[in-house]
């Protein structure tokens, strides 16, 4: 019986992925085998040493200590794009409610009060004070051009905006995905210097913390707007809210609220909506339980944001997977244990990423303790399973 430790509430449908004859799963597990988590700071939690993978619904991993994860031989998956449309949709939610003021047109509307005749009167006086601006024609900076990023590109093309990117990474698929109308910006300074609205999406890590910070606030045009549905960190929000107390920034739309920002008239804050709808729930849910599963089962590694990626059709009595350092004669030490025992390889892979390397091996003959237990004891090794 495998056990599944739930850390936030994940998608039923998901979870359905696991077998209930193989599978237990429940928020209150002792010593799970995995663990699915969605925002859950997972940073100062104590971790049973019967984890093998930790999977996360969702796209950022910073809520989990992925470094120290690696070093244990702990699997840390993700499900990238599987929110990407339901993010896209909030963005362009966001940009609509921020060129049309629609929050604080809002917010004075539901403040009337009077006869109809009155409202009416306060209406047309009123709405004067909301003039927005139009979209074609404008220029929207998006920096980071992953799932999430091209989707929003693309969208924005298609509502007639100009759209600059930049992404020093972007991979040859997601190239693929972009409209061909996106033009490339020089770098991060350029695209902020020739945005009437800047969006973000990369993940939160040392290099992007305070990626939006006073300097770099004062490239942008004055009157732009920031969105921020990536990560809180990824801005100086302090500088942030200078900029709007100068007028410099038109208005700040984010995802995630915070006592700097609360209750400034040109911040718009969504409770961390990005992720949640139904649809997104699901997709996250039943594609880390998928990945997971695999993983548990037959040491296949799909979407792994720490371990090379690696699958393999079954093939020999039995498949040994081992998890090491990354140092020389690794596989020359676990081929000796094996061959000690008689164990004939069928067919290995080995890999490495970040220090440590993976191998899946499958095997003809009897992989009882002993094989097991002398390639455990191998000075490197982090983690043996045979399965
Ligand atoms: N608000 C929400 O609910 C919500 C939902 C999903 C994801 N997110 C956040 O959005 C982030 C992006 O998600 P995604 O699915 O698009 O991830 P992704 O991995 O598909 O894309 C991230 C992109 O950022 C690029 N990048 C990294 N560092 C960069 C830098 N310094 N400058 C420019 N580009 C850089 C990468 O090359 C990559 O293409 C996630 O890490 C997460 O923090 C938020
Ligand atoms: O990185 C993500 O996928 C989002 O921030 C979604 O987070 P959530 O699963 O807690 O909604």
């Amino acid at each position: 019986m495998y056990k599944i430790l739930t850390l936030n509430n994940i998608s039923p449908k998901g979870l359905s992925r696991f077998p209930l004859d193989h599978y237990e799963v429940s928020s209150e597990m002792r010593e799970p085998d995995a663990v699915v988590v969605r925002s859950f700071k997972m940073h100062d939690m104590a971790l049973a040493d019967t984890v093998k993978a930790i999977g996360r619904a969702g796209a950022g991993v910073n809520n989990i200590p992925v470094e120290a994860m690696t070093a244990q031989g702990v699997v840390v998956f993700n499900a990238p794009g599987a929110n990407a449309n339901a993010v896209k949709e909030l963005v362009l939610a966001g940009i609509l409610l921020a060129a049309r003021h629609i929050c604080a047109a809002w917010d004075y509307t539901r403040g009337l009060a009077g006869t109809d005749a009155e409202l009416n009167k306060q209406v047309e006086e009123g709405k004067k004070k909301f003039a927005g601006f139009e979209l074609p024609g404008r220029t929207l900076g998006v920096l980071g051009l992953g799932a999430i990023g091209v989707k929003v590109a693309n969208a924005a093309r298609a509502l007639g905006m100009n759209v600059l990117g930049y992404d020093p990474h972007m991979t040859v698929d997601r190239a693929w995905q972009l409209d061909s109308g996106v033009q490339q910006a020089a770098g991060i300074d350029d695209l902020l210097a020739r945005s009437d609205m800047v969006t973000f999406h990369v993940p939160l890590n040392d290099a992007t913390r305070h990626l939006i910070r006073a300097d770099r606030l004062r490239i942008m045009k004055p009157g732009a707007v920031l969105l921020n549905f990536a990560r809180e960190g990824i801005v100086d929000e302090a500088a942030v809210v200078e900029a709007l107390n100068q007028g410099h920034l038109r208005t700040y739309v984010c995802d995630f609220p915070s006592n700097t920002l609360q209750g400034h008239p040109k911040v718009i804050a969504l409770p961390h909506l990005g992720a949640s709808t139904q649809e997104a729930e699901e997709n996250c849910a039943i594609m880390v339980a998928d990945q997971i599963r695999d993983y548990l089962e037959n040491g296949n590694i799909r979407h792994s944001v720490n371990f090379p990626d690696m699958s393999l059709p079954r093939a020999g009595s039995s498949r040994l997977t081992v998890i090491n350092s990354n140092r020389p004669d690794m596989v020359g030490q676990i081929s000796h244990v094996l061959g000690q025992n008689s164990i004939n390889i069928v067919h290995m892979v080995n890999e490495s990423r970040n220090g440590v390397a993976y191998n899946l091996i499958d095997v003809e003959g009897n992989l009882d303790g002993e094989a097991a237990r002398g390639i455990a004891a191998i000075d490197g090794v982090l983690k043996v399973r045979v399965l």
